[in-house]
């Protein structure tokens, strides 16, 4: 079983590390730094975007491992138009309810959890530990940084980050592309397009 990973980043290192654990035999990175980048830790880096595109049929699974929500989006996008085999990555470690659901294209940390009734969309990244409990529902492209937690029925909209080790209150809906500073505790709805910090989260810029 072959994988593709475009994007050698630390990000990129974390999923295939992860793939690996799940019994992906050959992980193939891909990224537009090629041909100064050739290396991603132990892994090669083959091409740029376009030696991917043009190789789809060698990969039974391809990944986009870009932490930019944006550039995460648009490569998938572009991936997925071109027919690539989007799958997702769930760490053995990682605990996703039966009765949840998550797109394709998302990656789910080790430790990370995923509680009954969430829906999780495509391109999402759950990082190391993060909680998504019951009910919640998180847009597509989203960045759920290590260890924050998103309490019962939260609300995330597309491209929106959070930060590590934030706290969001039950029932609370984060705006489209918003971001949560790390550590903020998040007591009251976010319109899109901020960035909120601090206990109580206020807004630091719109
Ligand atoms: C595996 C991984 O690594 S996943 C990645 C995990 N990374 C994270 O979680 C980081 C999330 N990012 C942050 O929290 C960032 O600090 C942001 C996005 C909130 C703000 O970043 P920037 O826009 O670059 O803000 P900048 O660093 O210029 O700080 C502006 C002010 O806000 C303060 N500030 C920044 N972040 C925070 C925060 N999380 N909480 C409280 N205050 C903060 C700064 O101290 C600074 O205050 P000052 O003007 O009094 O000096």
């Amino acid at each position: 079983m072959r994988i593709a990973i475009l994007g050698a980043s630390g990000h990129g290192k974390v999923i295939a590390d992860a793939a690996e654990q799940l019994g992906w035999q050959h992980v193939t990175f891909f990224d537009d730094a090629w041909p100064d980048v050739k290396k991603n830790g132990p892994w090669t880096v083959n091409g740029k975007t376009e030696a991917l595109l043009a190789r789809l049929s060698d990969f039974e699974g391809v990944v986009v491992g870009i932490g930019n929500n944006r550039i995460r989006e648009e490569k998938q996008r572009k991936l997925a138009r071109a027919g690539a085999k989007l799958v997702s990555i769930v760490h053995p470690t990682a605990t996703v309810s039966s009765h949840a659901s998550i797109g394709p294209g998302t990656v789910v940390f080790a430790n990370a959890v995923i509680n009954p009734c969430a829906n999780v969309g495509g391109g999402v990244i759950l990082n190391t530990g993060a909680v998504v409990e019951h009910d919640c529902v998180v847009g597509n492209f989203v960045h759920i940084s290590p260890n924050a937690v998103l309490a019962g029925g939260v609300k995330l909209g597309q491209q929106v980050w959070v930060g590590a080790c934030a706290s969001i209150k039950q029932l609370i809906s984060v705006g489209e592309a918003s971001i949560v500073g790390m550590g903020a505790v998040v007591t009251k709805d976010v319109e899109s397009g901020v960035t909120v910090v601090g206990n109580p989260a206020r807004i630091l810029r719109q």
